[in-house]
C-alpha cells in the first residue's frame, strides 16, 4: 500500500508526470488515451492512461516541499523510474516572460526539507537524457524560443520579515523560481531514477510582489498546455 497516495504499487507506471495542482492532472489527462482514475486523497489526485501507446501514470503533488516529498517517494515506491515535473514558476531573468517556457537543467536546494535527508552539498540534478528529450520536444512543438538552466526551488511562497532569496540566486543566474524541483531531483537521485522538468511562467518573480501574483491568464494556460504535451512527447521518446 502507498498510504498517503492511497493506493497500491500496481497502479503507479514506469513513466510518471507530476505536478502541483489536482485540476492540471485533469488538463493533462485531456491529452491522454484510455483514462483510468486511480485514488483522489488530499491534494493527491492520481490517474492513468496513454500516451504514444505508452502507459503513463499523473499525479499532483501539491504545493511544498513536504507534501511533494510524500507524493515523490511513494511514486518511487511504487516504480516509477521516469518522471517529469510539469509546474508553473515565476522569472527570475528579465528576458523570460509571462507564458514563456523553461527546462530545469539543476535546481538550487533552498526548498527547507532536503537538507533532512542529505547534506546540503549533494546537488539536486535533473536526468541528462530526459532534460534532452524536453529540450528536443519543445524545439519541435513550441513557437517560441526555449531556455533550460538552472532553476530556484524555494521552500516559502510569501515572504514576511526575510525576503525571499530570489533576487540573490537571478543574479547568479538561475532562469525562474518554484517550490519543488530540487525535492524531485534529490530524492529521484537518492533512488536511482531519472527526473527532469518544464515550468509555465507565470509572472516575473525578481523583487517578487505577492499582491501581484496571478497565474490564471490565458497565456499562462497556453504554456502550461504546451508544457504538458511536451512532457508527455519527452517521457514517449
Ligand atoms: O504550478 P505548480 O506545479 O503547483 O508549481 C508552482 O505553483 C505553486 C505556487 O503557486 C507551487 O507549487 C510552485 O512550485
Ligand atoms: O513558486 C512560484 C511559482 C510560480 N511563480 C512564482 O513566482 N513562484
Amino acid at each position: 500500500m502507498l498510504p498517503i497516495l492511497k493506493t497500491t504499487p500496481d497502479k503507479i507506471n514506469d513513466k510518471v508526470i507530476v505536478c502541483g495542482d489536482p485540476g492540471r492532472v485533469d488538463k493533462i489527462s485531456k491529452f491522454i488515451d484510455d483514462v483510468e482514475e486511480v485514488a483522489y486523497n488530499r491534494e493527491y489526485k492520481v490517474i492513468n492512461g496513454k500516451y504514444n501507446g505508452q502507459a503513463i501514470t499523473v499525479v499532483s503533488h501539491g504545493v511544498g516541499a513536504a507534501g511533494a516529498a510524500v507524493c515523490f517517494e511513494e511514486i518511487i515506491k511504487g516504480g516509477a523510474k521516469e518522471i517529469i515535473r510539469v509546474g508553473t514558476a515565476g522569472s527570475l531573468d528579465l528576458k523570460i516572460k509571462d507564458g514563456d517556457i523553461v527546462i530545469s537543467e539543476a535546481a538550487i536546494r533552498e526548498d527547507g526539507l532536503t537538507e533532512q535527508l542529505i547534506k546540503k552539498e549533494y546537488p539536486a540534478v535533473a536526468d541528462m537524457d530526459l532534460t534532452r528529450n524536453l529540450i528536443s520536444a519543445a524545439n519541435d512543438i513550441a513557437d517560441k524560443q526555449i531556455q533550460s538552466g538552472i532553476i530556484l526551488t524555494v521552500g516559502a511562497f510569501y515572504p514576511e520579515i526575510e525576503a525571499l532569496p530570489n533576487n540573490y540566486y537571478s543574479e547568479a543566474g538561475a532562469l525562474a523560481v518554484e517550490m519543488e524541483a530540487s525535492v524531485l531531483f534529490v530524492i529521484a537521485s537518492l533512488h536511482g531514477v531519472a527526473a527532469s522538468g518544464i515550468f509555465a511562467i507565470d509572472g516575473i518573480a525578481i523583487d517578487f510582489d505577492a499582491d501581484s501574483y496571478n497565474p490564471h491568464r490565458d497565456k499562462v494556460d497556453e504554456a502550461i498546455k504546451n508544457s504538458s504535451i511536451i512532457a508527455l512527447e519527452a517521457i514517449t521518446l
